[in-house]
């Protein structure tokens, strides 16, 4: 079928609304060289998990130098014991997969491709019009802080949503506040580093995968890095993020309890290439529907990025990075297909 693409609503494109698909249709079917192929990946036992539940006591210091640790070896790690309960953590959960479920007129409402937009319901990518390939996800995404100003542009339905994800949002926020305190004592950054302008973003974003009648030949979320600050994820118990590791793609296991943590591009700046951030992508599997719920915390558009002095002071180094606003790397990173490399080296000195 080839619809004239003004003739093609949300109610057809959202993956969401489809039921009952037998085969994939050609415009999700990967290029050779970028398909995942049928190798099957297995979760990795590698991947650090970070347990939180002492860090105020003694241990302290010894947490802060396992998540820099991580954060230089793998650019991602898993954390338990992280604050945010289990039943927030399930009640966000059911409300996102009854959202994807909702019949498709209701969802019409938050149908946008525009990156402006306050709160934006989309399929594969923002720029699905010109896309040569299409990515099997549909993906929600809204701001989220401060609260106050973001909610009234949230969903009212399911029933719940504002009061869930509004408590879910501030929970988020505390704990990526609290990594982001623990990477400042980790790196030597004067206090309070992060606070401010540098965190003031914060963005919810839900991918939903619903089941793909070939996961060998598509993907659910392209290889990419995150460009923000830092990012957690919370991956529900079904497989589907990748890793890249020494050049080879690694399982990341779905734990129920952890938050996936994931150190942004200006972290990798800020720390001038101290810390990574990994790349990563999803693939998709033909039995279960997936839900993940990401947490993006990133800084205000106009505030000004570079390597911190007090990095550079400590160890002598020559800054790698010339500094500049956030608005500046945004537009360089979505320019360059959101390739990270491509994008960093127009900051490089
Ligand atoms: O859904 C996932 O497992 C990963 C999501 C992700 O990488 C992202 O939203 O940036
Ligand atoms: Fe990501």
């Amino acid at each position: 079928m080839c619809l004239p693409m003004h003739a093609v609503s949300s109610m057809d494109v959202l993956t969401s609304n489809w039921s009952n698909i037998q085969s994939l249709p050609e415009s999700y079917v990967f290029p050779l060289e970028r398909r995942p192929g049928t190798n099957n990946i297995p979760a990795s036992k590698d991947i650090p998990i970070i347990n939180l539940e002492n860090i105020y006591g003694p241990e302290r210091p010894e947490i802060v130098q396992h998540i820099i640790k991580a954060s230089q070896d793998f650019g991602l790690f898993q954390v338990i014991n992280h604050g945010v309960s289990r039943d927030l953590m399930d009640q966000t959960m059911r409300i996102f997969q009854d959202f994807f479920a909702s019949p498709a007129e209701f969802k019409s409402r938050f149908y946008s491709n525009d990156l402006n937009s306050s709160c934006r319901l989309y399929t594969s990518t923002l720029n699905y019009k010109n896309e040569t390939v299409h990515y099997w996800r549909d993906n929600l995404t809204h701001r989220c802080h401060p609260l106050e100003d973001h909610i009234i542009h949230w969903p009212e339905n399911p029933s719940g949503y504002r009061n869930i994800i509004g408590k879910y949002s501030i929970e988020a926020r505390k704990f990526l506040l609290t990594m982001l305190e623990l990477i400042c004592e980790g790196m030597g950054l004067e206090t309070g580093y992060f606070g401010g302008e540098l965190s003031k973003t914060q963005l919810i974003s839900v991918n939903h995968h619903i089941p793909c009648p070939n996961p060998s030949l598509t993907l659910g979320m392209p290889e990419h890095c995150d460009p923000n600050l830092i990012s957690m994820l919370q991956q529900g118990n079904i497989s589907g993020l990748q890793a890249l590791k020494d050049g080879r793609w690694i399982g990341i296991e779905p734990l129920p309890n952890a938050f996936v943590v994931i150190p942004g591009l200006q972290l990798r700046v800020i720390s001038n290439g101290k810390l990574s951030s990994a790349v990563h992508r999803v693939v998709t599997n033909s039995k279960e529907s997936r839900t993940t719920i990401g947490t993006f915390v990133a800084p205000s558009s106009d505030i000004l990025i570079r390597p911190a002095d007090s990095v550079l002071k400590e160890s002598s180094l020559t800054p790698l990075y010339r500094g500049y606003t956030y608005k500046e790397f945004f537009s360089m990173f979505t320019g360059n297909n959101c390739e990270a490399e491509r994008a960093l080296e127009c900051f490089k000195l």
